[in-house]
């Protein structure tokens, strides 16, 4: 059985790109062709939603499934559905590992062990996507209820072959209120980042990486260069890229020489991007889906140009 990072690094230098597709599904933007047969088919309006954000996700990920090595599917949309909605996450997850993708869910869960055990339990799955409902290989967490509430995700990533990206740096403007509060001259993201070292070193168990990772914003690239040296064990989920104003020079930092060491994170700049600037033009609704792929292809390009992911 291969680790996560071990699947995750191969899946990269099969693509040849660390480009990260985020699926975070907004109702308005949806194509009115999918909005409108969801609509025919009846329901509640969740049940209604969950429909339409189920079959734009697939769609996508039949578009990318070629190009990228994993998806990002963003829980809270799907939850805002309610049950249907869930059971549509669900489907999504399942549909983009039959694709051959990664998936990391983000549901930035954390707390008590106890509770956290079962988080851990609901979504990682690892290499076999039955061993767990949701069936994910990856999960995001949030570390800052204390390294306690870590340990049974960890737990659960050691047993069943899964990953973890804990909360680090956040790309968010906020991001500094509490992570950047300095105690002793080391600020409270930079504690939390020595912390996730340990444990994915010790994971590592010799090798490069460890499938304990650590979620910093493109956003902040002085940190990120910071934090890439700071944690040589830990593989890195960039968001903040595209829409959010990252850049591709802002995410180089991120990466070791051979372009391993991170994936970097676009949702609405891909599956929506059919509807800005240039891409708009060109294809617009109609040709959605060839805007999609235009879109991914575009940011594995400007990666592959302008970060050491172009020596994939
Ligand atoms: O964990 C994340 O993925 C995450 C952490 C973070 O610090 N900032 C951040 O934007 N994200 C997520 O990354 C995605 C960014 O979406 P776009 O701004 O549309 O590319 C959203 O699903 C966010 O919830």
């Amino acid at each position: 059985m291969a680790s996560y990072v071990e699947r995750l690094h191969q899946a990269i230098q099969k693509k040849k790109t660390p480009a990260l597709v985020g699926l975070d599904p907004r109702w308005d933007q949806i194509p009115a062709e999918i909005q409108n047969s969801a609509d025919a088919s009846g329901g509640t309006c969740g049940e209604i939603q969950a429909k339409a954000y189920e079959e734009f996700c697939l769609r996508i990920i039949d578009v990318v499934a070629p190009l990228v090595p994993a998806v990002k599917p963003q829980s809270a949309f799907f939850e805002a559905c309610g049950p249907a909605g869930v059971i549509a996450l669900r489907n999504v997850i399942q549909a983009a590992r039959q694709a051959g993708l990664l998936v990391v869910c983000d549901a930035k869960r954390g707390d008590i062990g106890s509770t956290a055990q079962a988080y851990a339990a609901a979504y990682l799955a690892g290499e076999d996507p039955k061993s767990a409902p949701f069936g994910a290989d990856c999960l995001t967490v949030n570390p800052y209820m204390g390294v306690d509430t870590l340990q049974p995700f960890v737990d659960r990533a050691k047993e069943v072959e899964a990953g973890l990206y804990v909360l680090v740096r956040t790309s968010n403007p906020g991001a500094g209120d509490f992570q950047d509060r300095e105690t002793d001259s080391t600020k409270l993201f930079e504690n939390v980042a020595d912390r996730v070292e340990a444990l994915s070193q010790e994971m590592a168990n010799g090798n490069d990486y460890s499938s304990i990772g650590a979620v910093i914003g493109a956003t902040y690239p002085k940190e990120l260069d910071e934090l890439r040296k700071r944690m040589p064990h830990v593989p890195l989920l960039v968001p903040g890229y595209g829409s959010q104003g990252g850049t591709s020079a802002d995410v180089a930092g991120a990466f070791d020489q051979n372009g391993l060491g991170a994936i970097v994170n676009s949702s609405r700049g891909i599956i929506f991007g059919f509807q800005k600037g240039k891409l708009a033009e060109e294809f617009g609704e109609e040709k959605w889906e060839a805007g999609v792929e235009a879109a991914t292809r575009l940011m594995i390009e400007d990666l592959a140009a302008n970060t050491p992911a172009g020596n994939l």
